[in-house]
């Protein structure tokens, strides 16, 4: 593809390397080869800019940046939104892309309702994939990208080599760091859902209104025109409901086809919801229809993400019987309330990746009909994100569990005793054990028959973080697997 054309296609011009066959994309000048267009973006902790000669000495033939960036040797492709045109040159580049791409955003959920929209379009027949914080999830398992949302390069070539493989339906998920930074442009996207939002990023974003008006670039520009939004209504009384009723404005004002899901809702109604021993039974409406769901997964949240899910598919062509029948062989999503072992006198331990204070209020609720004791729970809270947020995880853990330990999570670049106390200043009472194998073998002996141990905040992660920038280690740590061992399970056996 010639460099001439392909900037053309999206309306810009060039005068110097028009003819030059365009070799490949990248953000990073490290990555630029001969015949490369280089994205030079100012970014949170360096300015791409500062790398525009060094990527034009390594061959890059156009550089897409602001009109007031200094480019010399090369073509500038200039744009006051550079992230954005660079998606909209890439796209074409690394077409085709599979046929049918929906995207998830909201605060807590998206991961779940991902891997659930992937294994419902597997078991209606589809060649199905997730992007998201677990990787790009097929059939045959997951690779990690790092990041819930790849950068822009990666996201695109993992598409096209998902089309390459055969893979028609994938569900990805859209964070809000990923919307801000258009790192999920270009492809076809036929419908968005949003499944919540509470607090989360602020240390990124600033306010919630502008945490929410990233999260709405989906419906506002990435959804495709015609396309569907799903939108989960939850308890609207509730702190965080009015943000569902917003999402749905900014759909309609798009003019996308909306389908709200839950409790409140007019698309997929959850009428009813009775939690069982290992699932729950759901009573659900849809287009005049009730049917009853035996959804095998524990949790009011699990159910609402389990109709986004079935709302996704549904609003790109599914069928409904074969989407709500498919919901009763769902497949546990690692590291969302996962239960790892059952201790020696019989309390089960779940793993869960609560990391907002919504989420470990909503992991607890899901626990609590479990218990016939106590809630035992063991959390922490990350590094380098959102501070404000520390407390009220404390809050939260205190008001749900009956012995809370707080314990670290990914200190990063940060002092973890540091962390720990200001999570402790809303969870006054709580143990405080800083090391956390200690802190998840301290839980397991403490909990008894009809005991409940939740271990909150990593879920599926296989490291802890520790340090920052070139000094970043992470550490093998599983929850799942220290769990197990804690509570003597044999490697290999199940429970
Ligand atoms: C704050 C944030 O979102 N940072 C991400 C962002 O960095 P940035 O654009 O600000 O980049 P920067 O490091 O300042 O560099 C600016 C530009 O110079 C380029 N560069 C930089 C150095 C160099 O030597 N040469 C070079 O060309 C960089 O490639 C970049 O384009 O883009 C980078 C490339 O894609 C990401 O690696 C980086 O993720 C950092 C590591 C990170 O921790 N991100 C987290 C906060 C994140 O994105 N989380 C979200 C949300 C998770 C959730 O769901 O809750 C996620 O989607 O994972
Ligand atoms: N619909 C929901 N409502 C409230 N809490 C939820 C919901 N879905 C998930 N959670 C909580 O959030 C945790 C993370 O869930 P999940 O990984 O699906 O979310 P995510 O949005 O992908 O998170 P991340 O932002 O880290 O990528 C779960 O372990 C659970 O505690
Ligand atoms: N995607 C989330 C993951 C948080 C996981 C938690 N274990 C932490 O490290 O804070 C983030 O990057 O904020
Ligand atoms: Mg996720």
């Amino acid at each position: 593809m010639k460099l001439g054309e392909l900037a053309a296609s999206c309306g810009y011009g060039v005068s110097r390397c028009g003819d030059d066959t365009v070799t490949g994309f990248a953000i990073d000048h490290r990555k630029v080869a001969p015949g490369t267009v280089f994205g030079a973006f100012q970014g949170a902790t360096v300015n791409g800019e500062d790398f525009i000669p060094a990527a034009i000495a390594a061959g890059a033939i156009a550089v897409v940046a602001r009109p007031e960036a200094v480019v010399e040797g090369a073509d500038h492709i200039a744009d006051a939104e550079p992230r954005r045109a660079f998606a909209r040159l890439a796209a074409p580049f690394f077409a085709p892309f599979p046929d049918q791409i929906v995207a998830v955003t909201g605060t807590n959920g998206k991961t779940s309702t991902v891997e659930m929209t992937r294994q419902i379009w597997r078991m209606a027949g589809h060649r199905s994939a997730s992007i998201g914080t677990l990787g790009v999830t097929t059939a045959d398992g997951s690779v990690s990208t790092g990041l819930t949302t790849p950068d822009i390069v990666t996201f695109l070539s993992n598409l096209s080599g998902l089309a390459r493989e055969g893979v028609s339906h994938v569900a990805y998920e859209a964070s809000s760091h990923g919307l801000a930074q258009f790192r999920n442009e270009g492809p076809r996207v036929a419908a968005g859902a949003f499944t919540n939002l509470s607090r989360d990023h602020l240390d990124y974003h600033g306010t919630m209104d502008a945490y929410f008006a990233a999260k709405m670039r989906l419906f506002d520009d990435v959804v495709a025109e015609q396309g569907s939004a799903v939108v989960a209504i939850g308890d609207m009384s509730a702190p965080d409901g009015h943000w569902a009723g917003q999402a749905v404005e900014h759909a309609r004002r798009r003019g996308l086809r909306v389908l709200t899901v839950g409790e409140q809702a007019s698309g997929i109604g959850l009428l009813a919801r009775e939690p069982g021993h290992l699932g729950q039974k759901l009573e659900i409406a849809y287009e005049g229809t009730r049917l009853t769901v035996m959804l095998p997964l524990i949790g009011a949240y699990q159910a609402a993400n389990a109709l986004v899910s079935a709302g996704l598919v549904l609003a790109t062509g599914g069928d409904g019987a074969r989407t709500f029948d498919a919901l009763s062989r769902l497949q546990p999503v690692p590291g969302r309330l996962e239960r790892a072992a059952i201790t020696p006198r019989g309390a089960p331990v779940y793993i869960d990746y609560a990391h907002t204070p919504d989420a470990l209020e909503a992991a607890i609720a899901a626990l609590r009909p479990h218990t016939s004791g106590r809630l035992i729970t063991v959390f922490g809270a990350g590094g380098d994100r959102d501070t404000g947020k520390r407390a009220p995880m404390g809050v939260a853990a205190m008001k749900g569990s009956d012995l809370v330990i707080v314990t670290d999570d990914n200190p990063r670049g940060e002092d973890p005793a540091v962390i720990r106390a200001m999570v402790l200043e809303g969870a006054s009472g709580a143990r405080e054990v800083p090391d956390r194998r200690e802190a998840i073998a301290i839980a397991i002996a403490e909990a008894r028959e009809g005991d409940i141990v939740l271990v909150a905040g990593k879920g599926h992660e296989q490291g802890q973080i520790v340090g920052r920038g070139e000094a970043t280690r992470v550490l093998p740590f599983d929850d799942v697997k220290v769990a197990r061992e804690c509570a003597g399970v044999p490697m290999g056996e199940t429970q």
